[in-house]
């Protein structure tokens, strides 16, 4: 898989060298490339913003600069197996459901805008030649899309085979079908008794059956006082 990011701050993404996604990175799993933006910019000051056309507060981010990196990164063929990512609060609220269709993509280009965000043009070209998710990370604004671009990565990412060392945890998590969808329950480790607070009995007690009902318990009672919304059953 090759992520490539466009962003006026390539610097964020010099995280992605570390840990979990810098093992997939030195294994050849995951292939990542974060470019400046202003490479595609032609005058003294690299501008890539302007003021928005129809009034309006702030600055909005020029059509030309993306339009070149695209021509580099990607060509003017179209290529429905490019997935362009573009993070913006206006979008598809961003779920594992999207992490997991995109961890299959060969190739991904996150869009980083900032500003007020990216003139829309960008958006309807890019549609015209690959497949375009305009997806929102949560109800709240952040300042830019680099954020959002790390978090979707690490959801995504993680789901690769060969990244996560036990593959086996995934299918335990929050939102994963084989949790039923319901919030993971709570865990614990040794000691068994730490500040006055113990470890669960049926946790000690060696008995799978009645672990695996204590935890299926926990995730309902969790899911229903904190997610109502996840419980599906009539
Ligand atoms: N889930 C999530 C993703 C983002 C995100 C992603 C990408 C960018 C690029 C820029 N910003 C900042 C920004 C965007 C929008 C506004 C409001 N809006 C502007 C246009 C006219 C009406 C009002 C203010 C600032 C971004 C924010 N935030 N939250």
């Amino acid at each position: 898989m090759r992520l490539d990011y466009l962003t006026i701050f390539p610097e964020f993404f010099d995280v992605l060298g570390i840990s979990l996604l810098g093992k997939a990175v030195d294994n050849g799993i995951v292939d990542i490339h974060a470019h400046d933006l202003r490479t595609w910019t032609h005058d003294r000051h690299r501008t890539v913003d302007d003021t928005p056309c129809g009034g309006g507060a702030g600055m909005v981010m020029k059509p030309d600069p993306w339009g070149e990196a695209f021509d580099d990164l990607l060509g003017a063929d179209p290529d429905p197996s490019v997935h362009v990512v573009i993070p913006t609060p206006s979008g598809t609220p961003f779920r594992q459901d999207d992490a997991a269709q995109l961890s299959h993509a060969d190739r991904i280009v996150f869009c980083c805008g900032r500003y007020e965000g990216i003139d829309h043009r960008v958006i309807d070209y890019a549609s015209e030649h690959w497949s375009v998710h305009e997806l929102s990370l949560g109800d709240y604004v952040l300042n830019g899309g680099e954020v959002a671009a790390l978090a979707m990565t690490e959801a995504i990412v993680r789901l690769v085979p060969g990244v996560l060392g036990n593959p086996e945890s995934l299918s335990e998590e929050s939102y994963s079908q084989d949790q039923e969808g319901l919030l993971e329950y709570p865990v614990y480790t040794r000691p068994a008794s730490w500040r006055g607070w113990d470890v669960p009995e049926v946790l000690m007690s060696g008995h799978h059956g009645h672990i695996a009902q204590w935890r299926r318990e926990q995730s309902r009672e969790l899911t229903r006082r904190r997610r109502p919304d996840l419980l599906t059953d009539e």
